[in-house]
């Protein structure tokens, strides 16, 4: 189902006037934690595929988004938030962003429009120099609703001195301001290609790694600052219920939270498990339109100590690096 498509599945009409190149390749959004990156990247593609939340570094994988137009399609990576590693996540995270930079046709460097242009800016800008020099890196002014036009145009002013960049833009993604513009602008930057992912497709991560990223999201939503290093999800099984009528199939989903103390599973769990029944209720209804049909949730907390720091959780929760 992931396999890329072959090429050659369009077929040219011989005597078309001359025609612009099928472009394909890759790109990634970088920039500081909650700089706007997964926002920015679900607008490009139209529909919800990476984790968004007001709680910085929520991105835990290098979710692809896949933009296909007529002219060309562009992959895009979206990489978790820059950090300092604190723990073995931290430092495979690390790994996985700089991986991915050396990979890509065009960076999109994220600056949100109300945010000073500050160390940690030019610290991504000298680690994308290094590790990616000849990479072409498209600035990029999130947010612009909300800021005003001259906080904009100096912002314009004061990115332009962290590197040299190939285009500037502001966007805002939540206006769809610009989007389609800066999609252009990447696109530009890709090499000529065939297609390398069938139609309609927006994502190839596999449908477990979207419900747990849903799940995460849900019980994410409005804890505290400590809990998203704290918290991963795991689908346990899924599969569809037997007996359900052709025309109205429903999907079974048992899912695990794990969190790394008890005191973290109180708050996931809120009062006599209120808050887990609503993180429940949402994330259905989400994976419902996901999949298209009904779906039986269940949720399980499960409490797995210090399992950002042992290498056995770890790959259970699926950070192996292969
Ligand atoms: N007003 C406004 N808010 C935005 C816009 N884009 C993103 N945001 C908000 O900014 C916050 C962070 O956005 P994300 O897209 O999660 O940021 P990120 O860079 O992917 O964050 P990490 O996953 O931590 O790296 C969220 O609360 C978004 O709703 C925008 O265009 N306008």
């Amino acid at each position: 189902m992931n396999a890329p498509a072959g090429p050659g599945s369009d077929t040219a009409t011989p005597d078309a006037a001359p025609e612009q190149p099928h472009r394909s390749g890759f790109a990634c959004f970088v920039g500081r934690p909650n700089a706007g990156k997964s926002t920015l990247l679900n607008a490009m593609v139209g529909q919800k595929v990476a984790i968004t939340s007001d709680k910085p570094q929520t991105t835990r994988r290098a979710v692809r988004g896949i933009i296909t137009r007529d002219d060309a399609q562009m992959v895009v990576v979206d990489t978790p938030g820059m950090h300092k590693p604190r723990t073995l996540l931290g430092e495979r995270l690390g790994d996985l962003v700089r991986s991915v930079w050396s990979d890509v046709d065009v960076i999109g460097f994220c600056v949100p429009a109300d945010e000073k242009v500050g160390p940690g800016d030019r610290r991504i800008a000298a680690e994308i120099a290094e590790q990616a020099g000849r990479t072409p890196v498209i600035g990029v002014i999130t947010k612009t609703d909300k800021a005003s036009a001259d906080q904009i145009a100096a912002q314009l002013l004061l990115l332009s001195e962290v590197r040299e960049f190939a285009e500037i833009v502001p966007v805002s993604a939540v206006r769809q301001e610009q989007v389609g513009l800066l999609a252009d602008l990447m696109i530009a930057r890709l090499p000529e290609g065939p297609r390398l992912y069938p139609d309609g497709e927006v994502t190839d991560e596999p449908v477990e790694t979207m419900i747990s990223e849903i799940i995460r999201e849900s019980a994410l939503d409005g804890v505290r600052d400590e809990l998203p290093h704290s918290l991963a999800v795991l689908v346990d099984e899924m599969g569809p219920r037997e007996g359900r009528p052709e025309n109205s199939p429903m999907t079974d989903i048992y899912a695990t939270i794990y969190v790394e103390r008890d005191s973290q599973k109180a708050i996931v769990l809120g009062r006599k498990g209120s808050r887990l029944g609503e993180v429940g209720r949402r994330s259905r209804l989400q994976i419902e339109k996901l999949l298209g049909q009904r779906v039986y949730l269940s949720l399980h907390i499960s409490v797995a100590k210090d399992w950002q720091r042992d290498p056995k959780q770890l790959r259970k929760l699926g950070f192996d690096p292969q």
